[in-house]
């Protein structure tokens, strides 16, 4: 079977198991019996099927608790491919990929999501592979007032949602460089900050340094109506401390919008949002690219292997994990998606209590031993016999 055709593996199990055996692999797997889906409206149900895209929705209660209210929150996360074929000009394939994705995002409001996420550098095709700097270069768009911001503040503002638009930015106040950066931008429109991707990969066909560099915002949280978000762009998925430090700071969501192919890192999706969660006590929303883009002219991997023009097949799969480790089925490998998960915040600070990890983990410990181990002249703790 191609990479591309399997469905999901999630459906995979779930085509295959019944009854008690269900409900085992269920609790051990996902971290409980009962999937909690929630019912899909059939406004928001009919707009996903006239326009081909995934919409599933999960429940993720919490305890109630004496002296706090519920903070029930409903995220959305939004997987898709592109909408028409790189040859395309800049401009129709932008605008072909806004009018795919505004009929997601109307889904998502007839679903009352307050805090949605698109996938990483959602608004053109994954072109870095190519090494070539145009005409993909023209894509970056400044945060304040490129179109995709303007897109999307415009829906912000119709629907009450704060929406996360990862892009490819263009900073015109300093040298015109290029950065991935999420912006967030909150239920009035307005762009209450960003955040420029971390760790830039060097794998494969990610040849993403050769357009950007490490970003320089640091490890910022956005306090917003509906919470407290961060966002880790990405590669830094494989970075502890990167998570480590959104949690410091109080994030009690993060999304990892994502552009990751099968053949690379498929075997590590559902391990590293989920661990991080767990590790961390907050919410992962883990979101991944879907489709195979192809490019007009033929690159190489570095690999011996023949040139070619495809990246490889972006396996969707996106899912949600809560602070307790439980987590939602993934999306379609294959196909556009919105995936809902309505969430009770109050299960961070519960997981904090149960758990005790930011009690146990440390910090002062690890930042002495991090202070010696980054000295060019450090000797490695190392007992010998
Ligand atoms: N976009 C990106 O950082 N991809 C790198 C590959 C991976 O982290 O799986």
């Amino acid at each position: 079977m191609a990479s591309a055709e399997l469905t999901s593996l999630d459906e995979v199990i779930s085509n295959s198991l019944k009854g008690k055996e269900l409900e085992e692999f269920n609790r051990i797997h996902y971290g409980r019996i009962d999937q909690c889906a929630l019912f899909i409206s059939s406004v928001a149900a009919q707009k996903a099927a006239s326009n081909g895209f995934e919409i599933k929705a999960y429940d993720f209660p919490a305890r109630k608790e004496e002296c706090r209210k519920p903070r029930i929150v409903r995220l959305g996360l939004i997987q898709h491919s592109i909408a028409i074929s790189t040859d395309n000009p800049i401009t129709q394939q932008r605008l072909a990929i806004f009018e795919k994705v505004q009929k997601i995002i109307s889904a998502a409001a007839a679903e009352q999501v307050n805090i949605l996420c698109l996938q990483e550098a959602w608004n053109m095709p994954f072109a870095f592979c190519t090494r070539e700097k145009q005409p993909w270069c023209d894509f970056a768009e400044p945060v304040l007032t490129g179109p995709s911001t303007v897109f999307l503040a415009e829906l912000a503002v119709k629907y009450d949602m704060v929406i996360i638009s990862p892009i490819l930015e263009r900073d015109d106040i300093h040298g015109d460089t290029i950065w991935n950066t999420a912006v967030v931008i909150n239920e009035f429109g307005k762009v209450i900050g960003k955040h420029r991707k971390n760790h830039i990969p060097r794998v494969g066909d990610f040849n993403e340094s050769t357009y950007y560099f490490e970003g320089n915002t640091g490890h910022p949280v956005f306090e917003t109506k509906y919470g407290k978000v961060a966002i880790n762009i990405c590669y830094g998925r494989h970075h502890p401390l990167n998570w480590l430090m959104f949690g410091i700071n109080g994030a009690e969501i993060v999304f990892n919008p994502s552009a990751t192919v099968s053949g690379l890192s498929e075997h590590l999706w559902a391990v590293e949002a989920r661990n991080a969660a767990i590790a961390n006590s907050y919410y992962t929303c883990a979101i991944n690219r879907v489709g195979t883009e192809s490019f007009p002219n033929e690159f190489t991997s570095g690999d011996g292997k023949p040139a070619h023009k495809d990246f490889g097949h972006f396996y969707g799969s996106s899912y949600v994990t809560a602070p307790d480790g439980s987590r939602t089925p993934g999306l379609s490998r294959i196909k556009d998606g919105l995936l809902i998960a309505q969430v009770d915040l109050n299960l961070c600070r519960q997981i904090k209590d149960k758990w005790g990890f930011t009690m146990t983990q440390r910090l002062d410990l690890y930042a002495q031993s991090l202070n010696e181990a980054i000295k060019h002249d450090y000797v490695p703790q190392v007992v010998h016999k």
